[in-house]
């Protein structure tokens, strides 16, 4: 297995969101997360990532979370898209790909931006931000993709444009971990969230702090 998290555990202010999950992918699989509103899709995809606490074994090509290794194997879509509002929208590219690696123009073709290169990206449309916040994803390939409802905002034309990239991404070899509520017309494997949201104890400091 390329992927796979044993026994994970996550809480968040003082509610039990995943209790003793397991996920194993091979590469080249990709799995969307389902469950309704509040269940822990995000919740999960935060904690995959690191940026939440969680108990239990992630790895990932044989790094374990929470290292430089693991780190360097994903790239991380969330609801806000983590662009710079000053920068334009080629130039927000080119910092990711200062970052990353990758060639920043065919990023912007991949999700049909070039008219919108010299734009600020602050004043861009929510599908727009959307747009630029995914070409991030073609820029340079990462092993495993967590991407939180990636398809919101995005019209028909661009929801294919992103499904034919997540197509090539698992094509490839790559994993993925999706949330969405959408069918994407690919091959995904499915993980239903139906979490127990019972009452445990946790840190309000800590719950403060992660959010
Ligand atoms: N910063 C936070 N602090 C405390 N609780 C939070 C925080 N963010 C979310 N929650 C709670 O954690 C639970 C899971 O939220 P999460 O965002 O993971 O759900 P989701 O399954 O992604 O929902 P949706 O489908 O609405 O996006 C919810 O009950 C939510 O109220």
């Amino acid at each position: 297995m390329s992927f796979s998290a044993s026994a994970l555990r996550v809480a968040r202010a003082g509610r039990l969101l995943i209790d003793g999950l397991d996920i194993a992918l091979s590469p080249g699989a990709g799995l969307a997360l389902r469950g309704p509103n509040g269940v822990g899709k995000s919740t999960l995809l935060r904690a995959l990532c690191g940026l939440l606490p969680c108990e239990g074994q992630v790895e990932l090509e044989g790094a374990a979370l929470g290292t430089d290794a693991y780190l360097d194997r994903i790239a991380y879509a969330g609801h806000r898209d983590a662009i710079k509002a000053a920068l334009s929208v080629g130039e927000n590219l080119a910092f990711w790909a200062a970052m990353t690696g990758g060639d920043a123009r065919a990023a912007l073709e991949r999700f049909d931006l070039e008219a919108l290169a010299e734009r600020p990206a602050g004043l861009c449309s929510a599908g727009q931000k959307r747009r630029l916040g995914l070409a991030r994803l073609a820029l340079a390939p990462r092993a495993l993709w967590l991407l939180d409802e990636p398809t919101v905002s995005l019209d028909a034309e661009h929801t294919a444009r992103f499904a034919a990239l997540l197509r090539e991404h698992l094509a490839g070899g790559g994993m993925a971990i999706i949330a969405t509520h959408i069918d994407l017309g690919l091959e995904l494997g499915e993980l239903r969230l139906e979490a127990p949201q019972r009452r445990v104890e946790t840190d309000p400091f800590l719950d403060e702090a992660w959010t």
